[in-house]
Order: C-alpha cells, then structure tokens, then sequence
C-alpha cells in the first residue's frame, strides 16, 4: 500500500536579503515515517521549517503539505508545530491553557472552546502523562514536562503531521527517553514526524530516517544516521589541492 508524502520538498532555493541560505533541498516526510532534519549551528534547519510550513517564501522548487501548493495550503490544523519549550514565556498560564491555545485552529474567532473541544484538549494532556498536572502553572514544570504539554497543545489540533524544532535541548537525558518514547507511539499511530535535532540521542531508537544540512544544502549520507558535514568538507576543495593545475601552482 502506498503511503502518501505529507511533506513535499523539491529543489528548494531560499535566499534573505540576498544571501543564499538553501541550496536545491529536497526533502519528503511520509505518514507513519519519523524524519530527523539534523545539521550544525547556521546549517539552515530553523530557516527550511519556516519554509516548509510557508513562513518564509522560497524562490525557487516546490513544496507540498498534504498535496496542497505552499504558499496556497490553509489546512493548519493538519499541522502541529512544537516550538522548544524555552521559546514559550507565560508568567502565569496554567497546563491546560497553553495545551487549549491548540485547539484554537478549529474555532471561529472569538469562540469558547466547546465542552467536546475541552474533552479533546484533556485527552492530549493524558496521552503525554500530564492530565495530573493541568491546573499547575506552566512555569513550574521541568523541561521534559514543558516539552510534553507543548507536543499536548499541538495533538490538541488532531493534527496528521508533527513539526518539532529540537524538542530534546533543555531536557534532561531521563526525560529524553520518555520523550523518545512518546513520539514512538505517535508515530506508530500514523503521525509524520519531522524532527529538527542537533543530535540523534535517544530518538535514535524512533527514526525511520535522517536528513543533514550543511551550509544550507542536503548532504548524502546514511539514509539512518545522516552524515557529518566534516564528511562533506573532505570533499570540498576551496582552494584547488586537488586540482592537477591549480595544485602545481602551489
Ligand atoms: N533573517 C535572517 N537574516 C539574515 N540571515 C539569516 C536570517 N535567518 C537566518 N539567517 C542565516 O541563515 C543561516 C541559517 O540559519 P538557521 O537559523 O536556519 O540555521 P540553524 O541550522 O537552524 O541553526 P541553529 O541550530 O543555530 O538554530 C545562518 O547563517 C543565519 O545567520
């Protein structure tokens, strides 16, 4: 049975200011497929999730979000975007409130969340092990805990696809497991799962696949473990050694 693509990436240029970023990214996620988008720091991971979910514009390729053209795809509640919990300030927010701003892609403006919507929002809030904690302040909780109310709010939406933007920095190695975990289940569920991490870490255990980013361009690699931008470096030649010509010059 063929599974449908829920992120399509082709060929993707994307310039700021006339700076090029990304280079010819291509990139595909899969229902039920874990994807790690792994890369160094500048590599230019934040900048293709802000391209894909239609944030930035790309000046050339084509991306696809459930078959639908961006910019063009107004479907967002399909898509669940988990920021890393210390993004997220909010002296006095509550669990349940920050799960409940979720569901709020499924309102009308200025409606009340529905006694269903409210079900739906406590429900999340159990799958990641925290319906005990719903009225604590959002502050008070640990990384990991942060980081689960977070992916709480995203389900909220009943969403098809899970954008994660290093959902492993600032938890503890415990709670990365339980995190791991966590995704493993959502995954088995049919969720895709676009993960940007630094490292594999404990979601090694979830990934289907990895993609790398070095210097704003995809590097072939393992399709498992991705690969080192040291490896594409080896390759690289900025100054001709290797070049017959160039190298008798030296
Ligand atoms: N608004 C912007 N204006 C100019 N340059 C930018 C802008 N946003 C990103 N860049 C540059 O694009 C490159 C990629 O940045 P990006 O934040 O996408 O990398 P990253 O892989 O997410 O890094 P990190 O892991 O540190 O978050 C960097 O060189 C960065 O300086």
């Amino acid at each position: 049975m063929d599974v449908p693509d829920l992120i399509r990436a082709q060929g993707v240029y994307v310039s700021i200011g006339g700076m090029p970023i990304l280079r010819d990214v291509s990139l595909t996620v899969a229902a039920g497929e874990a994807v790690a988008l792994l890369g160094g720091n500048g590599s230019g991971k934040s900048t293709l999730v802000r391209t894909l979910l239609g944030i930035l514009p790309h000046q050339e390729g084509e991306i696809t979000l459930f078959d639908q053209q961006v910019p063009g795809f107004r479907d967002w509640w399909k898509v669940g975007y988990v920021p890393q919990h210390s993004v997220i300030s909010v002296p006095n927010a509550t669990v349940r409130e920050i799960a409940s701003a979720g569901r709020l892609a499924h309102l009308k403006p200025f409606q009340w969340l529905s006694r269903s919507d409210r079900r739906i929002v406590d429900d999340c809030l159990e799958q990641v092990d925290l319906a005990s904690r719903a009225d604590w302040p959002f502050r008070s909780l640990s990384g990991g805990q942060k980081q689960r109310v977070l992916i709480a709010r995203a389900l909220t939406s009943e969403p098809r696809l899970l954008v994660m933007d290093e959902p492993l920095a600032g938890v503890d190695l415990h709670s990365q497991a339980g995190l791991a975990q966590l995704l493993g289940r959502l995954r088995d569920d049919g969720l895709g799962l676009l993960v940007v991490l630094h490292e594999r870490g404990p979601m090694a255990a979830i990934l289907n696949r990895s993609v790398t980013l070095c210097d704003g361009r995809i590097v072939e690699g393992d399709p498992v473990l991705g690969s080192t931008c040291a490896d594409e470096e080896s390759h690289h030649d900025p100054i001709g050694l290797s070049d017959p010509i160039a190298g008798s010059l030296t």
